[in-house]
């Protein structure tokens, strides 16, 4: 099966159609330039009712180290996703395992930053735009996803439900990661969206 997570969550209802839809992750963007922040009392109020299946992913983009840790000690069971310009030894420092997202520009050392992060569950790729973080609404080329590599691969980027499936038929995946794609507007999603985009991906 394919690992499924919705991100950019900020509304309980829009989490409740992922969870009930499928989702095996909800993403909280805990970086206060997204169009998609939300504080630690709004996600809160989800992360605390999510079942037990769900992981709960934090979002940090060029964080501080207490602010991640402070989260970390309030739900051990929250997956820090390292979005920005992180180096290898600040994502180490928690000693928890964690998504290392990667902007796809089109030199990466995918193997070389695998090697770096020993603690990290997956790589995340994303998309690369220059001056953006992340959300962009951007596919990049997924010829570029090396058949092995020693770490899972997320893919991230410009997927929706029409795309999704060709993503899964052209390259070897752990897991697929949503946002702008399923939404009706920054930070809400689109029910329908949502469903038909997990259903693309379980082949329902
Ligand atoms: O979503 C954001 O606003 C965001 C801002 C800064 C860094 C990362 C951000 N999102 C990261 C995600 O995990 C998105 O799901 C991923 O970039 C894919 O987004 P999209 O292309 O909109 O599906």
């Amino acid at each position: 099966m394919v690992w499924i997570k919705i991100c950019g969550i900020t509304r309980d209802q829009d989490a409740q159609v992922a969870v009930e839809s499928g989702a095996d992750a909800l993403g909280f963007v805990f970086f206060e330039k997204s169009k998609r922040y939300v504080s630690v009392e709004q996600a809160a109020a989800i992360i605390d009712q999510l079942p037990g299946h769900v992981t709960p992913v934090g979002l940090f983009v060029n964080a501080q180290t207490a602010f991640v840790q402070s989260l970390l000690d309030r739900w051990p069971g929250l997956l820090p996703q390292f979005h920005g310009d992180e180096s290898p030894e600040f994502c180490e420092q928690f000693n928890h395992p964690y998504l290392r997202a990667v902007r796809m520009k089109p030199d990466v050392d995918l193997h070389q930053i695998a090697k770096m992060h020993p603690n990290a569950q997956a790589l995340l790729l994303d998309a690369f735009k220059p001056g953006e973080y992340g959300g962009t609404g951007e596919t990049f080329d997924w010829s570029q996803i090396p058949d092995q590599l020693a770490k899972p691969i997320i893919l991230a980027g410009g997927l929706n439900p029409q795309n999704v499936s060709l993503a899964l038929g052209s390259s070897k995946l752990y897991g697929v990661d949503v946002s702008g794609g399923v939404e009706a507007s920054a930070g809400k999603k689109d029910p329908q969206l949502v469903r038909q985009f997990i259903q693309g991906v379980k082949g329902d």
